[in-house]
């Protein structure tokens, strides 16, 4: 599986870890930036790694910043892209198994390494139950086909 990382400053510390701690096991791994810890502006960041999932260039994103929030609502601007922010692993493995989110966006000034790399293990091995979900998440697109012409 190929994964986009994308952080701003505040949550470049954080992506670096989780980029690293993936291509051990054995995960492709993209890095789109932040490259250091100069501040920058998290939609940068959240709009290159939503259109590399949009796209199919990668099969997953990783986005990280101070909350979570900013960045991943950025991604979500982005058609085909369902970015969720996740602080513990539960959210992580459900939003994959009822709304198939492709993009898990983490806080780095509310999760620690350890409860990240859990939350992001969670997000990686769910998998998408489809069904009733699946006409759900169908809805979701036909919102945006509505309103991101
Ligand atoms: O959490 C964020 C956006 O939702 C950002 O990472 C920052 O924490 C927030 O924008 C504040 O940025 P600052 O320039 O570090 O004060």
């Amino acid at each position: 599986m190929k994964l986009g990382f994308g952080s701003d400053h505040a949550g470049y510390e954080l992506k670096e870890v989780l980029f690293k701690y993936l291509e051990e096991k054995g995960y492709e791994c993209v890095d789109y930036g932040t490259y250091n810890l100069d501040r920058v502006d998290y939609p940068d960041y959240g709009k290159i790694v939503g259109e590399k999932v949009a796209s199919g260039e990668v099969d997953k994103g990783v986005l990280v910043c101070g909350t979570g929030i900013g960045i991943s609502l950025a991604a979500n601007k982005v058609k085909g892209v369902r970015a969720a922010v996740c602080s513990e692993p539960y959210s992580a493995k459900m939003t994959v198994k009822h709304n198939n989110a492709n993009i898990i966006a983490m806080g780095s000034r509310v999760v620690g390494e350890d409860l990240a790399k859990m939350i992001v293990d969670m997000f990686l091995e769910a998998e998408f139950e489809g069904g009733r979900h699946g006409m759900r998440v169908d809805k979701i697109s036909q919102i945006e086909e509505e309103y991101f012409k």
